[in-house]
């Protein structure tokens, strides 16, 4: 049963390999857009508790899968639940989003990290063997942790920022324990993924939302980095599952990416076209509607049509270029995924 891959599209594109069509999914495809989503919200109260909860969480991963036939789902679960499990208590506040009560202020505070957050995390395994379980044979399951770097600015800044100052002060002022922190949450995301896929995930996503807040030199010496270490030591252990790495806002830096992956997640605000004159055929390239588009489907009919024949004949899965939004009708949605199969069909 583990990591059977038979017959699914998904993996296939993500290795270059001839498939009917280009397979499609949504980033954040499991949520608030969704009433059946909503329902569950509803009932469990907290978007925390339903990440805990395997049998919920299941549900939830399978939901966008049951009403748009996207080819893959993605676990549902939250970037900051393995720091979270390493110590740092964290609650989703209302129009903040997620805050953690106790950040990384010095060397003490790292040193104090649970490094048994891996195993703490153990309902996430749960999840996933429940969804393996019930999931389509043909749909893949995508299993991912926030890149080391982005975990980092929330453990240091407390919340999402729009400065990044206090994490950034560290980068330029004491660099070497901001590399400990990132080394520390490497090693913990690499057991984390690994257990992920032991567990029955067909693939792993690395979502680094935050690299774009930092210059090029050192957006590679402190993610990219680190986000390399992860894709080359879970491809020596796990050769068979495809590695995803999407980095937002660092188009720019594109032409320096280079590593042992399978599939680089292009955001919306780089040119389809530019990332694949750089990568050529060398790696999947995963996106990248706008994903604000969606609420129109002239405007989403548009952007298909140009992603798909840019990448006609190239290496290439449908998504969007950042999480879709929690308003969007989950008609257009379907308008979505239905359209990127029906003109990349062969
Ligand atoms: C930065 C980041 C986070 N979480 C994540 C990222 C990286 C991707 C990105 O850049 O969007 C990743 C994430 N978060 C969630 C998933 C589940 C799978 C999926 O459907 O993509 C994934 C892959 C569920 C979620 N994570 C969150 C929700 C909304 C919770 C709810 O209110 O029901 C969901 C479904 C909450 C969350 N989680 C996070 C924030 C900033 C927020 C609040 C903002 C918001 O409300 O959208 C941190």
């Amino acid at each position: 049963m583990k990591n059977e891959r038979k017959n699914m599209i998904f993996i296939d594109a993500c290795f270059g390999k001839k498939t009917p069509y280009t397979p499609v999914w949504m980033m954040r495809q499991a949520g608030r857009y969704l009433p059946e989503y909503m329902e569950i919200r509803k009932k469990v109260g907290n978007f925390l508790d339903m990440t805990k909860n395997p049998e919920i969480a299941a549900e939830v991963t399978i939901q966008p899968v049951r009403r748009l036939n996207v080819d893959a789902a993605i676990l549902f679960s939250d970037i900051l639940n393995l720091p979270m499990e390493m110590g740092l208590p964290l609650r989703f506040e209302k129009g903040v989003g997620p805050v953690f009560e106790k950040t990384i202020d010095n060397e003490e505070d790292i040193e104090k990290l649970d490094s048994n957050a891996d195993k703490k995390i153990s309902y996430v395994y749960e999840a996933v063997k429940l969804i393996r379980a019930e999931l389509d044979r043909e749909k893949a399951l995508i299993g991912f942790a926030g890149s080391p770097w982005t975990i980092a600015t929330y453990m240091v800044e407390g919340r999402g920022s729009k400065q990044y100052a206090k994490i950034k002060k560290i980068v330029y002022t004491n660099p070497m324990m901001l590399h400990r922190l990132l080394a520390f949450n490497t090693k913990e995301t690499i057991e984390y993924l690994s257990s992920q896929i032991e567990a029955g995930a067909n693939a792993v996503m690395v979502f680094d939302s935050w690299g774009g807040a930092l210059e090029r030199d050192k957006f590679f010496e402190f993610s990219w980095n680190y986000m390399k270490t992860i894709a080359k030591e879970i491809k020596e252990k796990y050769p068979d599952v495809p590695v995803i790495l999407f980095s937002k806002g660092v188009g720019l830096y594109m032409s320096d990416m280079d590593g042992e992956f399978d599939v680089l997640g292009v955001d919306w605000n780089t040119p389809i076209d530019y990332a694949l004159g750089i990568f050529k055929d060398n790696y999947t390239l995963q996106g990248n509607m706008e994903p604000t588009r969606l609420y129109s489907k002239s405007a989403t009919k548009e952007a298909v049509e140009k992603i798909a024949s840019v990448m006609k004949g190239h290496r290439h899965i449908f998504n969007l270029g950042h999480g879709i939004l929690p308003d969007v009708p989950v008609e257009n949605a379907k308008y979505f995924v239905d359209l990127c199969k029906e003109i990349t069909a062969k």
